[in-house]
């Protein structure tokens, strides 16, 4: 099989290597496209890599009838409907560590080209003025320094801040007084930064919550004659309030990279000779293309080969220690989540997988998803996958519970998945066992010991004598030869089952005949 992966935006060919050399995939560069041309595209393709130019919109998701994965060779996913690609099961991936050095010196070249107005003498200059006295600049040293959002790019820019001889003061809801000590820097509230800092620069995602972070009101809240710097988003800087404040006096200089309407910019405010600007270049170097673009790479063709993401936006990133913890468990979950789809009658209410034994401690997510995808697909088909999963089933109003108990009933490990129907309640429970066996052990209380593989044949029945002749030769005269059978009841003459492993699929009309056997409740076929 050939996977389609469509580059959308300019992305280093030897950052793509690995997707350009990998045999099983064929890459398409279209850079520059409208929207109609993405649109009338973008269902060829299984993957899209996309920096932050390309649009990703709902209406692009939703033609994308293929797309299993967008990469983002960088960090902002905000040009990608992240909730139309949960929704659509599309896993979001993004490089959040390759671009971090090259944004944090990115902002320390605007810094020191803010404060002693390298841009605008350069360009006074090269109007044959030589003007010294207009270009007047501040030191750096012995100011302080203000970070907002104080993750990966903002704490480098602290180190390098600090190497100029700032005070830095910095507030993130992450930010510890401890962590800030250790660090050499001071702890604060957004306030505190508004308050005491001669420069301040953001660095938080852009988010609702963050939409407008720096707006009248904190520019108010500001010392007369403060620069403000963004290399981090657009739109968290208020533009029309920073030429408010920049008119009024408040700003003495503003450092943009990042504009609200790319690439349209506010000309009003560049006009300023207070303030200078790149073109969104903070990741542009060619150190952090290229590890952007072998990370993001790297993360398509893992996950076309069905492998896991390791960065996923749309979903709980999981350390590559607990995936591998988790790995031999995924036939267990596929299997125990298919059978009971498969045995289960009615519209599912309630979910619940209990996770015992050795699997008490770890992170067990990703199995979670993995049994609802395969008792969801049952269902609802190929649009379930281990992204969308919650999602479907919030949707459909179906309650999820995880638990976990110490107790593996004798078991290293045990799980076991009850679903509630509008009709009933089923339970299956299986577990693995030494050597990469996976074993079905309960089926709704009745103890077995089963490989859950294969062609399957349930029968609940009433206990009594000749039942299972009646079966075996039932089975036998429609030439469904048994593999194995395994028989358990309650009480004497009570409710009972058989759990039989047969060589071919039983048709619907064989089972439906077999059911009308008298001492037989239910025929129930099942394929995994
Ligand atoms: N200009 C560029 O080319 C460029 C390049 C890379 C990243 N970026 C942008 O830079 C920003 C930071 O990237 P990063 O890799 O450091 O991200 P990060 O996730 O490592 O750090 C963001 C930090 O912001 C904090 N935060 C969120 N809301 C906050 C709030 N209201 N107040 C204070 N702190 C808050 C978070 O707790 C987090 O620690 C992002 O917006 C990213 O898109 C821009
Ligand atoms: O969020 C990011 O990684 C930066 O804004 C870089 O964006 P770019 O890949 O379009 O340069």
């Amino acid at each position: 099989m050939i996977y389609k992966v469509l580059v959308s935006d300019p992305l280093s060919d030897d950052g793509i290597k690995e997707l350009l050399d990998a045999e099983h995939i064929q890459v398409d560069k279209k850079t520059g496209m409208t929207e109609q041309e993405l649109l009338d595209c973008i269902g060829e393709y299984d993957a899209l890599l996309v920096r932050s130019q390309t649009q990703v919109t709902r209406k692009v998701i939703e033609k994308a009838t293929k797309l299993k994965a967008i990469g983002r060779a960088g960090v902002g996913t905000d040009n990608i409907d992240l909730a139309a690609a949960t929704e659509h099961g599309v896993v979001v991936v993004n490089a959040p560590n390759g671009n971090t050095i090259s944004t944090a010196e990115h902002t320390m070249a605007m810094l020191a080209a803010m404060a002693r107005r390298v841009p605008q003498a350069y360009y006074s200059l090269r109007q044959d003025e030589w003007n010294r006295k207009a270009f007047i600049g501040v030191e750096l040293y012995r100011k302080t320094l203000g970070i907002i959002g104080f993750g990966r790019i903002g704490g480098e820019v602290a180190k390098r801040a600090q190497g100029f001889g700032m005070r830095i003061i910095a507030s993130d809801p992450f930010l510890t007084e401890e962590k800030a000590a250790k660090l050499g820097i001071q702890y604060g509230s957004m306030e505190d930064v508004l308050e005491q800092a001669d420069f301040i620069t953001v660095h938080t995602p852009l988010l609702k919550e963050t939409h407008h972070l720096i707006s009248h009101e904190q520019f108010g809240q500001m010392k007369d004659g403060v620069y403000v710097l963004n290399c981090a988003r657009g739109g968290l800087v208020d533009e029309n309030a920073l030429l408010e404040a920049i008119q009024g006096g408040k700003v003495a200089g503003a450092s943009l990279d990042v504009f609200e309407n790319e690439p349209q910019i506010n000309h009003e405010l560049l006009a300023l000779p207070e303030v200078i600007a790149t073109p969104h270049l903070g990741a542009s170097t060619v150190e952090a293309q290229e590890m952007v673009a072998v990370d993001v790479s790297r993360e398509i063709a893992d996950m076309l080969s069905g492998k896991p993401a390791k960065n996923p936006v749309n979903m709980p990133a999981v350390s590559k220690e607990v995936l591998q913890k988790l790995e031999p468990y995924f036939s267990l979950c596929e299997k125990l989540g298919s059978f009971l789809a498969q045995i289960s009658r009615g519209a599912i209410a309630e979910i619940t997988v209990t996770y015992s034994g050795e699997l008490q401690d770890t992170n067990v997510d990703p199995l979670t998803r993995l049994i609802l995808k395969h008792i969801l697909k049952h269902y609802l088909g190929q649009q379930i996958n281990e992204v969308n999963a919650f999602h479907v089933a919030k949707q459909k109003e179906i309650v999820v519970n995880e638990q976990k108990t110490t107790s593996g009933y004798g078991f290293t490990n045990l799980i076991a998945i009850t679903v509630r129907t509008n009709q009933e309640t089923r339970t299956v429970s299986g577990t693995r066992i030494e050597g990469g066996r996976i074993e079905l052990v309960n089926v709704d209380q009745y103890r077995v010991d089963v490989i859950p593989t294969g062609h399957m044949i349930y029968i609940h029945h009433t206990d009594q004598p000749g039942v299972i002749g009646k079966v075996g030769t039932f089975l036998g005269q429609n030439d469904v030869n048994i593999a194995t059978m395994q028989v358990g009841r309650k009480e004497r003459g009570g409710d009972a089952i058989m759990l039989l492993s047969v060589d071919k699929n039983m048709e619907q009309a064989l089972a439906d005949e077999l059911a009308a056997v008298p001492e037989i409740i239910d025929v129930t076929t099942i394929e995994l």
